[in-house]
């Protein structure tokens, strides 16, 4: 492999165009070492405009055979219930020494290995979607061949874009539940604390603007002094004041309980998908 790898995303979704954008935006890769297949016209347009151009292959003409041949990194990025044929299809076709990376949640080391054939070298890693714009935070895991150099640049990847963790695999699925899924959880606490902004006077954009820019304050103040987020937030709340209302209103409505149960239920849910 070069010290220039060609990287190639089967299945050029929503996750890839994320991931993909980023790397190329941050320098990881120039948009033309970085290739994507879709069955949609429309994948396809979305992942080359996000990556400044990208060269796209038509899965449904033989494009992901064509991507297999080219490309040095191999990111399998389609829905996890397709992952087994495509990686299956790809046998013979791959480039020689060619790293394979799933980003599908659920599936398994032992399901791709099986998938890809004896000796390939694979890394599973679950991404997230705000590696678009360089604040992603990943888990990865390697397979039985995988060597330091692959963990090394699958990390160097994912760092290029945000934070990344090496965890053992059954921890995958709590990296899913808590970073992979976890977005999702933080747009609609965003989308919901701008709404109140709003039924309390704001207009909108303001709002909105006020809201997301207090959760990333929350974040980096989190990440960038080291204190505990408990520590941070007893500093918020004066005596009697407006913040320890608010926090016994969350804290009524069981807002912990409620992040527990959806992390569970999405850590479950992981689980069961490798049996799928
Ligand atoms: N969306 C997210 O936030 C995250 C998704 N993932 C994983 O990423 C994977 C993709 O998810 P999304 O991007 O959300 O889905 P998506 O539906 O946006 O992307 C899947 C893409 O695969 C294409 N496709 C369908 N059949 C194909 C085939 N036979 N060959 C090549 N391409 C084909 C589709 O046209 C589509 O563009 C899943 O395995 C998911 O678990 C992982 C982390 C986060
Ligand atoms: O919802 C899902 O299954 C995928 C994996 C993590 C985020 N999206």
């Amino acid at each position: 492999m070069t010290d220039e790898p060609t990287i190639g995303f089967l299945g050029c979704g929503k996750m890839a165009t994320a991931l993909a954008g980023g790397l190329v935006s941050r320098g990881f890769a120039p948009a033309d070492r970085v290739f994507g297949t879709a069955r949609s016209p429309g994948s396809r347009e979305a992942f080359s405009a996000s990556t400044g151009g990208a060269h796209t292959f038509d899965a449904s003409d033989g494009g992901n055979a064509e991507l297999a041949t080219t490309v040095d990194v191999l990111v399998l990025a389609v829905k996890p219930y397709q992952i087994r044929e495509t990686l299956e299809a790809s046998r013979g076709k791959r480039k020689s020494g060619s790293l394979i990376v799933s980003v599908a949640a659920g599936v398994t080391i032992e399901t791709l290995e099986a998938a890809a054939g004896a000796e390939a070298r694979v890394v599973r890693v679950m991404p997230n979607t705000p590696s678009l714009v360089g604040a992603g935070a990943a888990g990865f895991t390697r397979g039985t061949h995988a060597t330091d150099a692959d963990a090394a640049l699958v990390r160097a990847m994912l760092e290029c874009v945000g934070v990344a963790e090496e965890v053992s695999e059954p921890l995958l699925n709590a990296v899913t539940a808590v970073s992979g899924s976890g977005p999702a959880y933080g747009f609609l606490f965003l989308e919901a604390l701008a709404d109140a902004g709003v039924r309390a006077g704001l207009p909108r954009e303001q709002s909105q603007r006020l809201a997301a820019a207090t959760l990333r304050g929350a974040a980096a103040m989190v990440e960038e002094t080291g204190d505990h987020p408990a520590v941070l937030k007893d500093r918020v709340c004066s005596s009697g004041g407006t913040t320890i209302a608010a926090v016994a209103a969350l804290e009524e409505h069981g807002l912990r309980r409620a992040v527990h149960a959806a992390v569970a239920a999405a850590a479950a849910r992981s689980k069961e998908m490798a049996n799928e």
